[in-house]
């Protein structure tokens, strides 16, 4: 059919339906695109460019795991600097920038020396504390042991923060070297590259650690002496070889005073290396506290591996998938005569008695 109007025009009725129906699917679509949009962002996220509420953090962020998988794909994409940096008040230099509230692609960031460091203690749970506060979408971390202040110290500064993932404002940069806590140098050296950098050191009953400790080197060389014959200056009188590293390392409190010359107390947190394997929850919530970060870490990220007899990550950081620390974490242990393992208690007891009273807290290997 055709009709005419005036100025002798025709136009087909069907050209015309053809042309509202073309007009209403695109009105439908661009609506369907507003409200999805909306749904994605809520009303912070406008665009990749758009700037957020500054309330808004990548832990909150990700926290909205259980948004629908369009809002996920989104949010892996883009991320957004925290508010983690202004309540975390250390910093090394360059290190500060003002929380950024901009949304900016992931890869993108900075190289910074680290805020915090695990400084120890060897075979006291460092890999596993690291491992756990790598979770948490503010913290960035080294992967292997940069040795910086105990062995590279001569490559200078720039070399090490070369090491460093990249961050973004808000972000912590941390890593752990556990062989620092027991160098001369390192709080000397530490303080100079920022008198504010948070210190972390995991301690573990110092009988349990030497034992660790001894098993890690037995593994490499199966052809060592005896614990026991490595203890001893002699063993009919009972004399500590205190010069052996097994055991001059558990000396906590000697070791903790030369941190105390740089550092106050108050930058320094303990982590009982027991307590991260019986409520790691519990302990990542003080480690998040006291590098000011929201508590994102919590009981529902770990589950108990019976097979390992640890705790694991239910989702390990950029994953989907359970994570349970290597092989050479929470490895079975040679059988230790008992009396040298009481004669090292009784060795080790006024030592640890020290450092609770240095510390404040109780750890119980004495009990
Ligand atoms: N979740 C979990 N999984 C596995 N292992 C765990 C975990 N939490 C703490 N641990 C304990 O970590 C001990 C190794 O400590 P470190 O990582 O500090 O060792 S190292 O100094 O870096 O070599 C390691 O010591 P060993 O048991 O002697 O192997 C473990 O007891």
């Amino acid at each position: 059919m055709a009709c005419k109007l005036p100025g002798n025009t025709t136009v087909s009725v069907k050209s015309i339906l053809r042309k509202c129906a073309v007009m209403l699917v695109s009105l439908l679509a661009s609506f369907y695109l507003l409200q999805s949009l909306r749904q994605l962002g809520g009303s912070s996220v406008r665009s990749p460019d758009a700037s957020v509420s500054a309330s808004v953090s990548a832990s909150e962020l990700v926290e909205a795991s259980e948004a629908p998988l369009r809002t996920k794909r989104v949010l892996h994409r883009w991320t957004v600097g925290s508010v983690a940096r202004q309540r975390f008040e250390g910093g090394a230099p360059g290190a500060h920038g003002s929380a950024s509230t901009k949304l900016r692609p992931l890869g993108d960031g900075t190289k910074r020396l680290p805020q915090a460091i695990i400084v120890g203690v060897k075979k006291g749970g460092t890999r596993a504390l690291l491992e756990f506060l790598r979770v948490h979408p503010d913290v960035r971390a080294a992967g292997a042991e940069p040795h910086f202040f105990d062995r590279f110290y001569d490559n200078g500064l720039e070399w090490y923060r070369d090491l460093m993932p990249k961050t973004l404002d808000g972000q912590i940069t941390m890593e752990k070297t556990p062989s620092y806590f027991v160098t001369r140098e390192a709080p000397a050296r530490i303080y100079s590259m920022s008198r504010s950098t948070k210190l972390i050191v995991v301690v573990r009953d110092p009988v349990t650690r030497a034992i660790s400790d001894y098993t890690q080197t037995l593994s490499k060389r199966p052809d060592i002496p005896s614990f026991e014959s490595l203890t001893f200056k002699n063993r009919t009188t009972g004399l500590i070889d205190t010069s052996w590293s097994a055991i001059q390392i558990g000396i906590y409190a000697k070791h903790l005073d030369n941190w105390l010359q740089f550092f106050p107390m108050r930058q320094i947190l303990f982590v009982s290396g027991e307590r991260l394997i019986s409520d790691p929850a519990g302990e990542l919530g003080r480690v998040q506290d006291f590098l000011g970060l929201k508590r994102i870490i919590t009981d529902k990220h770990f589950y108990f591996n019976q097979t390992k007899g640890f705790p694991c990550l239910k989702k390990a950081e950029g994953s989907s998938k359970p994570h349970c620390l290597g092989k050479t974490k929470g490895r079975p242990h040679p059988n230790i005569n008992p009396a040298v393992v009481q004669r090292l208690r009784d060795f080790y007891r006024p030592f640890n008695m020290k450092f609770y009273q240095m510390t404040g807290r109780i750890f119980g290997w004495d009990d």
